[in-house]
């Protein structure tokens, strides 16, 4: 779909270029030096949103020189074994980093899982020891859609120090790590959530509005600060008046946009840069196994080693 062109709205598939453009220079460099990245996705049940990121995954890393692999697990699996699948995968030395994909049935706790993958190979940063990283102000690994979105706001150009900044949506893998980066950045950060009084009220005081709750078009026209830039995270699918499904976000984006300066589609904003920096954060991750390497063998070179 091509979107208008209106420079309000803050597209991320050229941010997203960039990024995959500068993995694939470091890809083919680890490459010819014998460290090949390869990652391997964990899908456990059937999703639409899911499979849309994963066949975008699959896309951009194919673009971008990174070996994808897609593990597929049934609804009735056990956790049990999820995390003997997971630990193999720890145990495998072409494999360098694993991504669970969200949601997972109810039956089984993705803390557990996201514990069982080795800090080394988190590329989403979402190991308990790695999330906790980003408190620390330690951001080259942080979970892809929070990084996404911030990444977004940046391109506004807006000074983030002191930014009057609004969050809907405290999820672990989103809403939380949203404000954890902008706290790093400066910015004055509230978060609301489903107990928070007036969301309306805070949002309206925002300069940088994030939503990310998963409620199709939540946030209205009224809910905006005029000249606000704001960031929609939500990915839903619907059911359009021709039959079809179509994936629309949090915000009602046809009347927001007479009232923000800036804001971004969806599709078409924050998705393409989500994955763009999954792999981004798998060369991270293989930079960081290689430098272990290095540490054991004297060489970051394995073909050199060998
Ligand atoms: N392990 C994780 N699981 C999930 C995350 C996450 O960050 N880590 N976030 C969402 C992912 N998600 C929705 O379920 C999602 C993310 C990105 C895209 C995407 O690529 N969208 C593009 C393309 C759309 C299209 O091809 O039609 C875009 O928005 O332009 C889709 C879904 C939940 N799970």
């Amino acid at each position: 779909m091509s979107l208008p062109d209106d420079s309000r709205y803050l597209k991320g598939g050229p941010v997203a270029q960039r990024i995959i453009a500068a993995v694939r220079e470091d890809a083919a460099i680890a490459k010819a030096e014998g460290f090949p990245p390869k990652l391997i996705s964990i899908t456990v049940g059937d999703t639409d949103a899911v499979d849309v990121y994963v066949r975008n995954q699959r896309a951009k890393a194919q673009l971008a020189g990174i070996d994808f692999e897609e593990r597929r697990f049934p609804a009735t699996i056990t956790s049990g074994e999820l995390e003997a699948a997971i630990h193999g995968l720890n145990a495998d030395p072409r494999v360098t980093g694993i991504i669970i994909q969200r949601p997972v049935p109810a039956h089984i706790s993705v803390k557990t899982l996201q514990a069982a993958v080795h800090p080394l190979k988190d590329v989403e940063g979402m190991h308990p020891a790695s999330i906790g990283n980003i408190v620390y102000n330690q951001l080259d690994l942080a979970p892809c859609t929070a990084a996404a979105s911030v990444e977004l706001l940046k391109e506004t150009g807006l000074d983030l120090k002191g930014l009057e900044v609004v969050v809907v949506g405290h999820s672990e893998i989103v809403g939380k790590p949203i404000a954890f980066l902008l706290m790093s950045e400066g910015a004055t950060v509230t978060v609301c959530h489903h107990l928070t009084r007036s969301v309306a009220a805070h949002a309206r005081r925002a300069d940088a509005l994030f939503v990310a709750v998963g409620k199709p078009r939540l946030v209205k026209a009224d809910m905006v600060k005029p000249g606000a830039a704001v960031i929609d995270i939500g990915i839903n699918s619907e059911i359009g008046p021709d039959g079809t499904s179509r994936i629309v976000g949090d915000v009602d984006t046809d009347s927001v946009k007479d009232v923000a300066s800036w804001i971004t589609p969806v599709p078409g904003g924050v998705g393409p840069i989500t994955v763009a920096i999954l792999l981004r954060n798998t060369m991270v991750a293989l930079s960081r196994q290689r430098a272990l390497y290095e540490a054991t063998y004297g060489t970051a070179d394995r073909l050199a080693a060998e």
